[in-house]
């Protein structure tokens, strides 16, 4: 809990210039050593870092130091906007002001910062910033594409070069021509290689040899060595031409996944003093006016008041039907105006707003890994360094011990097996495919706030759900009132409406309602809530008790009990009993379907608990064929319940997860308590939002079902990319110390599964 409240307070930086997995280890490595940082977590898979933002610039220094290509800029989406409105903690603020040191002191990181909209200053003007983030777009974009053309121009030249060179060197041979020839390949291979090998001489002289840039060096300079000059020189430009499309994989995987989470108004027209300004979200004031036209982004959160439309809230709750909004009704930031023109008069700052909340939710999810991505990480780290030693072994034992074999044929096979010892595909896959999973969660309306529940979900074999408001739908409605010991019907409406005018249960307002006329606070005095039970007030100097038959017990009122169609909430006056009221909730129309997916998904076990009565509990239960019901229940009771069930399970010797689902209010602590968290309702309740692990955006159970669908495709193209590039490295391993692969046919294979477990990856976004 402690490590989770300060990783919510960490604040997302991109890393740009990270592409390849191994600078993203070592990057976190290099951080986590220093004081402050020890929770530092480089992710790969969005070309991000999370830190605690007073350490920024000295995380700063250390990036530039360990991976001098590797630029810190801030974050992507501008998070920061909430605490510059002054409305949350400051400690969350990324960085001053004025926009960070890093972005503007680097031109590129510049464009990037300004594309995403990034490093508005608060002081500037509305005016100033018209149109800025439009226009800004481009460079960066440009700039993306054009340095693309220059390594694919470099890369067809050095093809052509080598080839060229290739076809003369054999028929050159002897004659002193052959050394012009040699000296072109050289020269190609410096100039294809000289990216590679300056890394390998950096990284060599820090200490560190077994990163894929030294092991291609010490490949190739090895094959020199052995006069297999053009056979250096292929191997270097197909591993660079694997990077390159590696890198293009990385990019756009990375880019769909984005797209699909990116929920970011980029701005909004505000209406002041009879002009429309176009200005970021985060300038706009609670209370002004934005214009929304057809097919753009709602960029706050507020009520219609002029122009009915049809919203698009896919992108928020994954709900593909939109919703008719008209003046009166609420819209919400993220959601798609899709036709008419909509004026809006703003109800929250951008930075309150859930959208806000979501991206800052999302940037740091792909933080917390995965066990298997951690494995993988720990893995690599003993893989690559045995198959070093192994070549070592191949290179130098045979020609020791086996009569006749020559040195020469054994250290190409040893240079076989350096060019197999980069786990690249591994690395770059496995985080790329959990990214994946949690976008496409998020696309079905699921937000998981990290790898390690998306694993967790796969694992899934209990599942608690909370009644009201999770499987029913927490609307009340009275359907019968009974007055007793010569109280009138409209009396005990009355009373019981009063003593509940300061109540945010769901039944007081199902109670007022049936009451019908206005309900005078000022009659109300001494009110008193007593959870699980119901309330206490005094009305008109009479004490009034409205509650449940535990409520009746504590305040030692004489009653009898029956069994009614609903809830049943007691009115009693000094002490007396004076009626009572049965209220009545309706079970979600999609709650069986959901109970009935988890148990096809071999959820063995499903417990509801309520604070509710027995009778109603067991009804509910019925309808929706749950395994077990407890009811009675006191909040702090149903942790207890939570803890037993969890206790159970380990008695048994499971290892599965236990989920409790609520819809967050009043649930923090089972949330917390249980393996994994799940809120309902996420849009426009806060407290579930950051409760939970696993925010279900709409209020559909049956979305719990679709999350472990994601969670199994996840992980089943994780562990075919496992599988598949393991596979492929072990034949090649074989191979080459059998002397039958040649280096660049285990290049070639290297590059191909990396290639190939990437779009893999990708797949995750459309499996489930
Ligand atoms: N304001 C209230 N007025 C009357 N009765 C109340 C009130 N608040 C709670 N109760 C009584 O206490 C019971 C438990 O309430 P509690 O708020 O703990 O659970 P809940 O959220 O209604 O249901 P669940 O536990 O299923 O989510 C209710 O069923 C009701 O009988
Ligand atoms: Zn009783």
């Amino acid at each position: 809990m402690s490590t989770d409240t300060r990783r919510e307070r960490m604040q997302s930086y991109v890393l740009e210039g990270m592409d390849c997995a191994s600078c993203a280890q070592r990057i976190e490595d290099a951080l986590r050593r220093e004081p402050g940082l020890e929770e530092a977590t480089v992710s790969f898979a969005t070309g991000s870092v999370l830190l605690p933002p007073e350490r920024v610039e000295r995380a700063r220094e250390i990036i530039a130091r360990v991976e001098p290509g590797v630029r810190l800029v801030p974050p992507r989406q501008d998070t920061g906007a909430a605490a510059r409105n002054g409305t949350l903690q400051e400690s969350v603020l990324p960085h001053g002001p004025h926009p960070a040191p890093g972005a503007a002191a680097h031109p590129a990181g510049e464009a990037v910062a300004r594309a995403t909209g990034e490093a508005v200053a608060p002081g500037s003007s509305a005016k100033e910033r018209t149109g800025a983030t439009g226009q800004a777009e481009r460079p960066a974009e440009e700039e993306e594409r054009h340095s693309t053309y220059r390594r694919l121009a470099a890369i067809g030249l050095a093809t052509l070069a080598f080839l060229a060179a290739t076809f003369l060197h054999p028929r050159l041979e002897g004659t002193s021509l052959a050394l012009a020839v040699d000296a072109a390949l050289l020269a190609v291979y410096v100039w294809v290689g000289h990216g590679v090998i300056g890394a390998a001489l950096r990284n060599a002289r820090r200490g560190q040899f077994f990163d894929e840039n030294f092991l291609m060096t010490l490949a190739t300079a090895g094959a020199i060595a052995i006069h297999e000059l053009p056979e250096a020189v292929a191997v270097m430009l197909f591993y660079t031409v694997g990077e390159f499309f590696q890198d293009l994989a990385v990019q756009r995987s990375r880019r769909s996944i984005r797209a699909l989470m990116d929920l970011r108004p980029d701005y909004a027209h505000v209406r002041r003093n009879g002009e429309i300004l176009r200005v970021p979200p985060e300038a706009v004031a609670v209370g002004e006016e934005i214009v929304v036209r057809p097919g753009e982004r709602i960029p706050l959160d507020g009520e219609v008041v002029e122009g009915s439309s049809f919203a698009d809230t896919s992108a928020l709750t994954g709900e593909s039907v939109p919703r008719r909004v008209e003046p009166g009704d609420e819209v919400m930031a993220g959601m798609v105006n899709t036709r008419g023109l909509l004026t809006v008069r703003v109800s929250r700052p951008f930075g309150e707003s859930s959208v806000a909340k979501i991206l800052r939710l999302v940037e740091t999810a792909a933080a917390r890994k995965a066990p298997t991505e951690r494995f993988i990480t720990t893995f690599s780290r003993y893989y690559t360094p045995a198959v070093v030693a192994a070549a070592l072994a191949v290179a130098v034992i045979p020609p020791l011990v086996v009569p006749g074999a020559a040195f020469g044929d054994w250290l190409r096979r040893a240079l076989v097996l350096l060019v197999i010892s980069c786990p690249c595909a591994l690395v770059i896959s496995i985080p790329l495919g959990y990214f994946g999973g949690l976008g496409g969660a998020s696309r079905r309306g699921v937000l998981v706030k990290g790898s390690n529940y998306l694993d967790a979900l796969t694992r899934l074999d209990t599942v608690v759900w909370d009644k009201t408001g999770t499987l029913t739908r927490g609307v009340f409605k009275v359907v019968e009132v009974t007055p007793f010991n010569g109280f009138s019907r409209d009396r005990v409406l009355e009373l019981a409406a009063h003593a509940e005018a300061f109540s945010s249960h769901p039944i007081a307002a199902s109670i007022a309602e049936a009451y019908g006329r206005a309900v005078e606070r000022s009659r109300v005095a001494g009110y008193e809530e007593v959870a699980g039970h119901g309330v206490r007030a005094r009305v008109d100097g009479q004490l009034v008790v409205a509650g449940n038959d535990r409520l009746l017990h504590r305040e030692d009122i004489p009653h009898e009990t029956c069994e009614a169609e609903g809830t049943v909430v007691y009115v009693a006056v000094d002490g007396v009993l004076a009626g009572r009221i049965v209220i009545a909730d309706e079970i979600k129309p999609e709650a069986a379907a959901a109970v009935r997916a988890l148990r096809e998904l071999g959820v063995r076990r499903q417990v509801m608990l309520t604070g509710d009565d027995r009778s109603v509990a067991e009804k509910v239960a019925a309808a929706l064929g749950l395994d077990e019901v407890r009811a009675n229940l006191l909040p702090e009771d149903k942790v207890e319940a939570v803890e037993r069930l969890d206790a159970e399970r380990r008695r048994e010797g499971r290892i599965g997860a236990l989920a409790f689902v609520g819809d967050g209010i009043n649930d923090a602590p089972v949330l917390t308590r249980a393996d994994i968290g799940v809120a309902m309702g996420g849009l426009g309740s806060d407290a579930a939002i950051e409760a939970a692990d696993v925010v279900i955006m709409d209020d559909s159970p049956a979305r719990l079902a679709t999350a472990v669908s994601v969670a199994r495709a996840t992980r089943r193209i994780v562990k075919q990319n496992i599988a598949f590039a393991l596979g492929v490295k072990l034949i090649f391993v074989l191979l080459g110390a059998a002397g039958v692969a040649s280096m660049w046919e285990a290049v070639f294979a290297d590059v191909g599964v990396s290639l190939l477990a990437i779009l893999n990856a990708t797949r995750v976004l459309r499996a489930g």
